[in-house]
């Protein structure tokens, strides 16, 4: 089982502590977390690997690298991941997107997937699951469940926020996930919130609350 990468980067833990803020509106909220998502992107693409190729500079010729051998799709956890989705593009833009729709239910916290679309090459790709909450890790456990069954060469699942209870479940259900998150927070309240975390991620990146 792989530790949590936590990436404590000066620029991601700043803007961490302004979405945490609940005076921060939802047109920067929204911002700040694709912003998160494309740094969080940088650090898990960092194994990619790379070939050398021949190319003509406008001095010489000379050997430099490229990315090789490897398709990548982005998979947002409907609906908070979208917020993550368009910061990872920008980096990587030819990656391919699917959608899983997963909401908790209120009561019991427990997730229910309601949609499931994924590239139909999904075989070929190293997948990276996303989400900025992981409370329980119910709906990352379900979603990469999900994904399973459509067998990716590989799933690295980054979130923003993680509960301690969230990254224990994950990392038990599913200990071939690497996990990158921004902060490993200090636990969850009675109702399965983050604390001291950002309130729900939905409704701050949609304003529906
Ligand atoms: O780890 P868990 O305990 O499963 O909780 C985390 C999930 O809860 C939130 O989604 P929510 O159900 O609020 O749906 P939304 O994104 O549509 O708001 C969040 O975006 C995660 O998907
Ligand atoms: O703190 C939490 C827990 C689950 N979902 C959220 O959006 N926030
Ligand atoms: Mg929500």
């Amino acid at each position: 089982m792989s530790k949590p990468i936590i990436t404590d980067h000066p620029l991601i833990q700043h803007k961490v502590t302004l979405i945490r803020d609940k005076n921060t509106p939802s047109k920067e909220f929204r911002e700040l977390v694709s912003e998160i998502a494309m740094l969080m992107c940088y650090e898990a693409t960092r194994d990619l690997p790379l070939k050398e190729i021949e190319i003509e500079t406008p001095m010489t010729v000379t050997k430099s690298k490229v990315i090789s051998g490897r398709k990548l799709a982005f998979v947002p956890i409907l609906r908070a991941g979208l917020g993550m989705c368009d910061g990872m593009l920008a980096l990587v833009p030819a990656a391919k997107v699917g959608h899983i729709g997963m909401y908790r239910d209120p009561e019991t916290h427990t997730p229910h997937e309601y949609y499931c679309k994924l590239p139909a090459d999904i075989e070929e790709r190293d997948v990276i699951l996303l989400d900025p909450m992981l409370a329980t890790g119910g709906s990352a456990i379900d979603a990469v469940n999900a994904l399973k069954k459509r067998s990716p060469r590989s799933i690295k699942f980054v979130c923003i926020i993680a509960a301690p209870e969230g990254i224990e479940a994950l990392s038990a259900a599913h200990p071939d996930v690497q996990i990158y998150a921004a902060s490993r927070d200090e636990r969850l309240n009675e109702n399965k919130y983050i604390l001291p975390g950002l309130g729900d991620a939905g409704d701050r990146i949609f304003g529906t609350k």
